[in-house]
């Protein structure tokens, strides 16, 4: 881990260490990560728990009645969502046993996430809980979400914890030492990568998914928070959390799984909020022949170059630039809704369009936009 002062690390746990045997939340393997936390915290270096594990930890009070399966996904939904209020408790009470300093819970969802005022909200409790020494401890809000409003993975979560944070590391403890060149369930001569620099299209097709029944995502959205941390000029590290050597090795500086080295020309806070933790919620497709490649050509973007508006958006939404040949040119927040630019695109008289963006202003403004042209991979 690097050197500089003030260190702050993101810690994400990942459900099979919780609770591997669904039997309820586990010390087996808990202990040692709760030892390097201490350890952490004794060096100055401040942390983050992000932790999964609410489902598995919870499975062991929803026992299956006689005649009682639940066979239909809106079932399993309603069940995870069951499993997850009571095992959340159970996995807050057996964090908090291990340490002799105060935890703080903090449930979310991308609801939460993806509101500039919530987000800043969030961000200022994880401060001033770290100003106070008390650990928080982050898991998705599962009982309360839903498709339109979750996160999906505590691995893309971590890694927006960690850039509204401002923290310099994130470390995955997963149920296996790395990144491998492919699936070492699939592939029995799979090599593990020490160091990625560069997460491209070569990177996403090692990942696959996960083999387990309590794990979300695999490897490839380990990839994806890397990369979001990476953007944030922050090293992750995936390492394999059954292994306590795994943590001597990272107090001592030395690197136990894979590490993806931090961008060296990251994105200012605000860019990397709108690039990589809100989504778009419509896309505005315009002439192919506009150049966008500054933030300036996107803001004069006029109405007459708009060849259609897809999706239901209101003024202050995100949505995505996109050209008519499908590429994704910017990522903005619209100051129009849906319907009214719509209307303005399909004025004939252009005079009569310009008259409302004269008015009303462009249709996005430079100090919110990201080029994606910059970042390929981003957008879910
Ligand atoms: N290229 C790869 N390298 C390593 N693991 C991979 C790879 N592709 C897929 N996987 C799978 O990803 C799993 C880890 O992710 P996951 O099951 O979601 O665990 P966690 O609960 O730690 O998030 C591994 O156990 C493995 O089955
Ligand atoms: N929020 C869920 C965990 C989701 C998740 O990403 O799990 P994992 O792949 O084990 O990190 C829970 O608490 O059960």
């Amino acid at each position: 881990m690097n050197k500089q002062p003030r260190q702050r690390i993101v810690l994400k746990v990942g459900s099979a260490l919780i609770a591997p045997d669904r039997q309820g939340c586990s010390s087996r393997y808990l202990l040692a990560i709760a030892q390097f936390i201490v350890r952490c915290r004794a060096k100055g270096i401040q942390t983050i728990l992000v932790s999964s594990g609410s489902i598995a930890a919870g499975a062991h009070r929803f026992p299956l009645k006689p005649g009682s399966e639940v066979n239909s996904p809106e079932a399993q939904v309603v069940l995870k969502k069951a499993m997850a209020a009571a095992g959340q408790t159970e996995m807050m009470a057996t964090w908090d046993k291990f340490f002799d300093f105060p935890t703080a819970q903090i449930l979310l969802t991308h609801g939460d996430l993806r509101d500039r005022e919530r987000y800043l909200s969030i961000r200022e409790t994880v401060f001033t809980l770290l100003d106070h020494d008390i650990l928080p401890i982050l898991n998705e809000n599962d009982t309360v979400t839903t498709d339109a409003l979750k996160v999906g993975d505590n691995d893309n979560l971590s890694a927006m914890v960690a850039a509204a944070a401002d923290a310099n590391t994130l470390v995955i403890c997963s149920d296996i030492d790395g990144l491998y060149n492919k699936n070492p369930h699939l592939h029995s001569d799979a090599e593990l990568l020490p160091e990625v620099n560069k997460i491209d299209a070569t990177i996403y097709a090692m990942a696959g998914g996960s083999h387990s029944d309590v794990g979300t995502g695999g490897m490839r959205t380990k990839i994806e928070a890397a990369e979001k941390a990476s953007s944030h000029g922050i090293d992750t590290y995936i390492v394999n959390g059954f292994k306590e050597e795994s943590f001597n090795a990272l107090l001592s500086g030395r690197n136990p799984g894979t590490l993806f080295r931090a961008s060296e020309t990251p994105l200012q806070e605000r860019m990397h909020w709108l690039t990589h933790t809100v989504r778009a919620q419509g896309e505005v497709i315009v002439t192919s022949d506009e150049v966008m490649d500054s933030a300036k050509d996107c803001a004069e973007l006029s109405s007459n170059e708009v060849l259609e508006v897809k999706g239901n958006f209101a003024a202050g939404d995100t949505i995505l630039l996109c050209s008519d040949d499908g590429t994704r040119l910017a990522k903005a927040r619209s100051n129009y809704s849906s319907r009214l630019l719509s209307f303005i695109a399909e004025q004939e008289d252009p005079e009569l369009a310009d008259s409302f963006t004269d008015s009303l202003g462009g249709i996005v403004s430079e100090k919110d936009i990201a080029l994606l042209c910059k970042t390929p991979q981003l957008e879910k």
